[in-house]
């Protein structure tokens, strides 16, 4: 049986190694995605020209795959990165941002789900219409509850074999056999762009560090963002003060905090 290990001894590893992340992800979120991870610890590296994206994921301890504004030439500079990951033996996270949306976003969703992400990354939306259902949602914005993707969560992972992280008010983890809950977090992160896209990108900086197994890898960044969220969202105003705090936090939380109010339950 795999050994559990905890946010908070995950969270002190992850900031000891600050790994190098590459993230290929949208023009909205770069800015954003950049400081969260440099406020976690991590050390992220925009990087996505198909000429030097596979090279750098050959060094780069994780890679982070985002469609949210995408183009040809950004497909191609994804695809040669996973080449790049997959040859190193690195991990890669699939964030399917409105991958339902239009027929360019399906095909190009589908082209990279079969190159085989380690870890998938959505919204309840995304995740119920990557699993082959109907989702509600017309753009970037979830428009379904979590619980109601769970079974499909579920389900792409054990077709996909991988790990699926489905984010909202209670995220939900898999890996199609091992399961977790993790609460937290505040209304206001919907109301704040680019934080699932950011997300994704922590997912990356964790599962650096367990590049085998990154389940429990998974979860902590999940927990690292409920912590830092529910306590910014005690402290904030509104969604701008929000967004400042949230930062701050992210890199204030310790393992030892982490431990003790990240709410995960084990299903
Ligand atoms: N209503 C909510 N209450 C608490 N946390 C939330 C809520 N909605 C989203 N979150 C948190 O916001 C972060 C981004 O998730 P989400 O909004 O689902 O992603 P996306 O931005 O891709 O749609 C996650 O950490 C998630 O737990
Ligand atoms: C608004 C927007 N449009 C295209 S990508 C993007 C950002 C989406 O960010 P998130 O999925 O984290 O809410
Ligand atoms: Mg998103």
């Amino acid at each position: 049986m795999t050994k559990t290990e905890t946010p908070g001894t995950l969270l002190a590893e992850m900031r000891n190694a600050a790994p190098l992340v590459q993230c290929i992800t949208n023009y909205v979120a770069m800015n954003v995605a950049a400081n969260v991870l440099l406020a976690t610890g991590a050390s992220p590296a925009m990087v996505h020209a198909e000429e030097e994206a596979g090279e750098f994921a050959g060094f780069a301890g994780a890679l982070t795959v985002n469609i949210g504004t995408l183009s040809p030439a950004w497909v191609a500079g994804m695809k040669a990165a996973i080449g790049g990951a997959v040859a190193a033996r690195r991990p890669w996270v699939l964030d399917p941002v409105a991958h339902f949306a239009t027929a360019f976003r399906r095909k190009a969703t589908a082209d990279l789900l079969a190159l085989g992400p380690t870890i998938v990354r959505g919204n309840a939306s995304e995740i119920i219409a990557l699993a082959g259902g109907v989702s509600s949602a017309k753009g970037v914005d979830s428009r379904d509850p979590v619980e109601e993707a769970e079974e499909a969560a579920r389900r792409l992972a054990g077709t996909q074999r991988c790990i699926v992280a489905v984010t909202g008010v209670t995220d939900f983890v898999t890996d199609g056999r091992r399961a977790a809950r993790i609460e937290g977090g505040s209304p206001l992160m919907p109301k704040v762009t680019a934080l699932g896209c950011s997300l994704t990108c922590l997912v990356g900086a964790y599962a650096a560090i367990r590049p085998d197994d990154p389940f429990d890898a998974t979860v902590a960044a999940l927990a690292h963002f409920a912590v830092a969220g529910e306590q910014a969202g005690k402290e904030a105003q509104g969604s701008g003060s929000f967004s400042v705090r949230f930062l701050d936090l992210l890199a204030e939380v310790g393992g030892a905090v982490l431990d003790n109010r990240a709410r995960v339950v084990r299903l």
